[in-house]
């Protein structure tokens, strides 16, 4: 089959704003990445960063009151200017997410059997009959014993793990191309993230599907996606291969982070945290005019407090915003 030459997601200069009581929050700004069909992409960086944003600027679903500038297109078509009809229709069926807490995404009074089948009515019109036969399919298919059995089971009655894996048969199930994971193993102990990332990763190769893992966890980030990407101050400031990424880091906010394990792009496990960097995160109300990490860089010059520095290409897909990149 040949190869489309339109990337699946391709997002430019992507800005954020939200309204808050402190006043208008620029959240994420000057973002843009290309995410080809099948690819694995991570999204990393500390707390605030504006790593769920973007995910949920992508999926139209930011928060009221957010507005959003820039260009999202996915497939070719603009999803900025789509109408909310339309992108509902592509959320179901063409892109996916999977977030954090499993039961935010579950509702509690419905079965799992029902919340798995919903997206197969809705979207792809199956009957009822048909539905149910391909949620069961899709529940043993992500994990869950017995799913035959257990299609009139509540949530409740499903360990913290296995809601997770209930939530990633409901967003397989109209076989999307874009799987977006919010933290997907973070509220889960690290035996279970080991199963989850291995699912996931098996899905992904098996369906063909794009994947953008979120995550604040450098090892699941290390195990799991071919390209990185690193957000800071609300936006990406050093991207490329993860091998590259994680083996030859360029931004000095990339270098901070992995400082505490200069070995950590070998042979890491899930649950390695993020190590603490000298300084806080920039105000993201009151962001600065140049880039975002002057203020805690150990290597500011004066032009870095003047204006973002544009990326700068390293070679293989890597490229990194900093004015000093180069310099020995
Ligand atoms: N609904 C909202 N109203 C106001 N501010 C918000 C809202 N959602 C997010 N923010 C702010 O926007 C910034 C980016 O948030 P975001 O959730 O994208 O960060 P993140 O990198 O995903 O962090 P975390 O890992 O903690 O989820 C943060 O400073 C956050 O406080």
């Amino acid at each position: 089959m040949m190869a489309s030459a339109t990337p699946l997601l391709e997002v430019q200069n992507l800005a954020i704003t939200l309204q808050t009581q402190r006043g208008a929050v620029r959240a994420v700004h000057d973002l843009g990445f290309t995410l080809a069909r099948g690819e694995t992409v991570g999204l990393i960086g500390e707390s605030g960063c504006g790593k769920s944003l973007t995910a949920l600027a992508l999926m139209g679903l930011l928060p009221d009151g957010a507005s959003v500038r820039g260009s999202i297109r996915f497939d070719g078509q603009e999803l900025l200017a789509m109408p909310d009809k339309t992108l509902c229709q592509l959320r179901g069926n063409r892109m996916a997410m999977v977030f954090q807490e499993p039961m935010s995404a579950l509702n509690p009074v419905h079965s799992i059997g029902r919340q798995v089948a919903e997206p197969l009515r809705l979207h792809q019109g199956l009957s009822a009959r048909q539905a149910r036969t391909q949620a069961m399919e899709l529940l043993e298919r992500v994990g869950i014993a017995r799913a035959a059995e257990r299609l009139d089971a509540y949530p409740h009655q499903f360990s913290g793990g296995q809601r997770q894996r209930i939530t990633i048969a409901m967003a397989l199930a109209c076989g999307p191309d874009l799987l977006i994971a919010d933290e997907p193993t973070t509220a889960l102990d690290v035996t279970v993230q080991r199963q989850i990332l291995e699912l996931l990763a098996g899905l992904v190769a098996e369906r063909g599907m794009a994947l953008i893992l979120i995550s604040h966890d450098l090892g699941v980030i290390a195990q799991s996606v071919a390209r990185t990407l690193v957000m800071y101050g609300g936006t990406v400031v050093e991207s490329g291969p993860t091998r590259a990424v994680f083996g030859a880091m360029a931004h000095p906010y990339t270098q901070g982070l992995f400082a505490a394990r200069p070995r950590l792009g070998t042979a890491r496990v899930a649950g390695e945290r993020l190590p603490t960097i000298a300084g806080s995160v920039p105000d993201l109300a009151d962001l600065p005019a140049g880039c975002p990490f002057a203020g805690r860089c150990p290597r500011t010059l004066d032009a870095c407090h003047a204006a973002l520095p544009p990326a700068v290409a390293l070679g293989a897909g890597h490229e990194a915003r900093c004015i000093r990149l180069g310099e020995p």
